[in-house]
């Protein structure tokens, strides 16, 4: 057994009545950050809660610092810092100081200092009552207690929604301090590209309860590219790495392996006039696309077989 990984999935999987997560396999060393993109719906949360044990998987393991679930959930779950879709119970009326008070105690790593300092640059009122506090609000409260847990891994679901762009600008800055020690690791689910584009070490790409990708962020920006060529090139989507051909005066390739396309552009002697990075978001639809055709074909594959 290795304690190596932050966070293992090997195989796991969740069936509900009308969706199936996985199988996730995913490895994820300590001391980064781990973008999990994909459109509504397509498991992000019920990711996060498999591996917070709040859903159980069906199938396969997760295993947290080396370790799985089972007669050691609480030590796990003291390592986690959780920030959840949705604001948690607002415990019957408290004000903020009480459910910190009675919070804090669970975690033996609590950090008062950390918890003054977020809850001074949140302007969270320790006298305000959760229940009425706003949208943006609850999340600002639910991110400066789960950093000031003091985890290993913090684990954030959409944690800015709601969040103004001031709010939203400190959350980023906290998170760099976070992952300061160089030991920490954050996984974060998010539709905000930029939040993807400042914070993320590598990006998970997720799309109907599947992996479609897992790649360190750099490379993909290295990999793919919009490419424009002179020519009319008809022949373009056949070329390697090209997922989207555009014809006009200059054709528009899209490629995830722009070096390979680029080789084989030049063995076929066609000058690149003009290249761009590709948005993540773009990259996604890229690859929905591409996953939505194979969908189709394995079905029109299963269809013939079973004619
Ligand atoms: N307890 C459950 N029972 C049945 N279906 C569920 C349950 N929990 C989640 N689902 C289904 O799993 C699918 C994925 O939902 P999930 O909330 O994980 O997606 P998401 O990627 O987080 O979406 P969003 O971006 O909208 O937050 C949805 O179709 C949802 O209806």
């Amino acid at each position: 057994m290795s304690d190596t990984y932050a966070i293992q999935f090997n195989g796991a999987g969740k069936s509900f009545d009308s969706f199936r997560l996985g199988p996730i396999d995913l490895r994820v060393e300590p001391g980064v950050v781990v973008a999990v993109v994909g459109p509504n719906g397509s498991g992000k949360t019920t990711l996060f809660q498999m591996l917070l044990n709040i859903v159980q998987p069906d199938e396969g393991v997760i295993r947290i610092f080396g370790e799985a679930y089972g007669q050691r959930e609480v030590e796990i779950k003291r390592r986690i810092g959780y920030v959840p879709d949705s604001s948690y119970a607002e415990e019957a009326g408290w004000r903020i100081d009480e459910l910190v008070r009675f919070y804090s105690h669970w975690y033996p790593a609590w950090s008062p200092e950390t918890w003054r300092s977020l809850s001074e640059r949140f302007e969270l009122d320790p006298k305000a009552k959760v229940s009425l506090l706003s949208k943006g609000m609850k999340r600002r409260l639910a991110f400066s207690m789960a950093v000031a847990q003091s985890p290993d891994l913090l684990v954030l679901d959409e944690p800015s929604s709601g969040l103004d762009p001031f709010a939203w600008r400190i959350m980023l800055d906290e998170i760099r301090q976070f992952m300061a020690d160089g030991e920490r690791t954050v996984l974060i689910a998010t539709h905000t590209i930029e939040e993807v584009r400042r914070l993320a070490d590598y990006v998970a790409f997720l799309y109907d309860g599947k992996l479609l990708d897992y790649r360190v962020k750099d490379t993909l920006i290295d990999d793919w590219k919009t490419l424009w060529i002179e020519a009319a090139f008809e022949e373009a989507a056949e070329l390697p790495g090209v997922v989207d051909v555009e014809l006009g005066p200059l054709t528009r390739l899209t490629s995830d392996r722009a070096s390979e396309t680029e080789r084989a552009l030049e063995e076929a002697g066609i000058a690149v006039a003009k290249r761009q990075q590709v948005e993540l978001d773009e990259m996604l639809h890229h690859m929905i696309v591409a996953e939505k055709r194979k969908q189709a074909a394995s079905g029109r594959t299963e269809g013939e077989l079973h004619r």
